[in-house]
């Protein structure tokens, strides 16, 4: 019997995967519990450096629609905050729910968010590529980003304008001149960030996380577009609408969450 006000979530098969890594004890995404994070006087300004040229196509991956960015310079780049090396910018997709109720990763104080960004950087320092970053305990750092119903957001109308492209997994088209900075809050201070991993397979351990404490505001209609898309290819017979890609949180494992903010 359903309690009033419980969802029963639909999950893709494919989120209903392992709920831990075998073995894994830094897994993400986690409930950040506010008050049991600890404060690190130490930690400085987040420095995102980013050139919109370098945005190169949108592709459907099957499990979100990726925002590439060409990553063979130190062109678009993410230093400071928790992060001893240069990072480099790559991708960045978002994770949402069938509905408003539900549909980012992380939490805060088991709060859901209907929809998280996820930008995606790689250790250019000690690494010569993504695929070789994405294997190793300090190859990523991945902003997070909350998203919340509420007005426009002007900088993602672009982007939401080309989803139809790229319906279907698979789909690429070419997308450019996108500054990936128009999608951050006005205030990259205040974050919380932990050592966790991928959210989706090969959910490596590989990703210092730096969670925005401030949210991004986005209309119902904006977001009612990243639900249009499909987890299928054009082929398959069943179409799957892409909704609640989404991990299940993880258990935090003996680890500190550190805030940048008292
Ligand atoms: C080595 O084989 C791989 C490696 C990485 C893959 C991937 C498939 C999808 C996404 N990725 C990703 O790059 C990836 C996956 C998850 C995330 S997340 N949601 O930001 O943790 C970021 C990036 C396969
Ligand atoms: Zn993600």
């Amino acid at each position: 019997m359903q309690e009033a006000g419980e969802y029963t979530m639909k999950m893709h098969p494919m989120w209903q995967g392992p709920l831990v890594a075998p073995g894994g004890n830094r897994q993400s995404p986690i409930d950040i519990r506010v008050r049991k994070s600890v404060f690190d006087p130490h930690l400085k300004p987040l420095t995102p450096d980013y050139d919109p040229r370098t945005c190169s196509q949108i592709w459907n991956n099957g499990y979100s629609f990726l925002v590439e960015y060409d990553d063979t310079t130190d062109k678009s780049t993410l230093k400071g905050g928790p992060l001893e090396d240069n990072f480099r910018l790559c991708q960045f997709h978002f994770h949402w729910g069938e509905s408003n109720a539900w549909g980012s990763e992380h939490t805060v104080d088991r709060r859901l968010f209907p929809a998280e960004l996820h930008m995606v950087h790689w250790n250019s320092n000690k690494y010569s590529r993504f695929e070789e970053a994405v294997m190793e305990e300090n190859g990523l750092a991945v902003i997070g980003v909350f998203l919340k119903i509420g007005k426009r957001h002007k900088g993602l109308q672009k982007l939401v304008d080309a989803l139809p492209a790229v319906r279907h997994k698979d789909s690429v088209v070419e997308f450019t001149r996108f500054d990936p900075a128009c999608l951050l809050p006005t205030n990259i201070d205040d974050y919380w960030t932990y050592a966790g991993s991928l959210t989706t397979p090969p959910l490596t351990e590989a990703v210092t996380w730096i969670i925005m404490k401030q949210h991004i505001e986005v209309s119902h209609d904006q977001l009612a577009v990243f639900r249009s898309l499909l987890f299928t290819s054009a082929e398959e017979e069943v179409q799957k609408s892409m909704v609640n890609n989404f991990r299940v949180q993880q258990p935090l494992r003996g680890r500190t969450v550190r805030s940048s903010f008292t």
